[in-house]
């Protein structure tokens, strides 16, 4: 069935579970996808504030919610305000773990070097994607299996750009 908003032939599987939310907030609208179709569920600020340059502060978003388990909330930073204003996610992305059920808050910062970012209650600040996780026991061993990679990392792949002191 086609909702409002959503891409015409974009149907989403009927099979998930619906996302219960619980508002803690009653003054601030329910947070919804700005399209059907969207991964994110855009939260709301709690609270007006003003991040100066560089700083941070944690803000509620007035909403409560029970994920089923084997499911994470991840929430991201919406790009819009990323790179108009440099707001961002101290821990991008946040991780809501299944049994939570407070407040679910965000860790904003603002990147920009010169200018503040006022923020007004009700504005969108993030948006909260579900995803299914595995959550597998974790066992030790005392050996791990060969691979070509084995422990090379951090740009042993090359590719990488040069940094201006010449180093690679
Ligand atoms: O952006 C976030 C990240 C986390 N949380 C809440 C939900 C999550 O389930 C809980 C714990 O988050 P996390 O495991 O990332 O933090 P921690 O420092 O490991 O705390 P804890 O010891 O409570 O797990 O805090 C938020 O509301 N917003
Ligand atoms: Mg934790």
């Amino acid at each position: 069935m086609q909702t409002p908003g959503q891409t015409p032939g974009m149907n989403p599987p009927e099979a998930y579970p619906p996302l219960r939310i619980k508002r803690l907030d009653s003054g601030l609208p329910l947070p919804v996808r700005a399209h059907a179709d969207d991964a994110g569920i855009d939260l709301y600020a709690a609270t007006d504030l003003e991040l100066a340059p560089g700083r941070r502060q944690l803000v509620g978003t007035g909403v409560a919610i029970a994920l089923p388990v084997g499911t994470v909330g991840l929430i991201h930073p919406r790009s819009g305000l990323a790179a108009r204003a440099g707001l961002s996610i101290v821990n991008t992305p946040g991780t809501i773990d299944a049994g939570y059920r407070g407040e679910i808050k965000v860790c904003l910062i603002n990147h920009d070097l010169d200018t503040p970012i006022t923020i007004a209650r009700g504005d969108r600040i993030a948006q909260l994607l579900v995803q299914r996780v595995e959550l597998p026991a974790v066992v030790e061993v005392d050996e791990l299996d060969d691979t070509v990679r084995g422990a090379g990392g951090y740009g042993s792949s090359g590719g990488h750009a040069i940094l201006s002191d010449g180093k690679a």
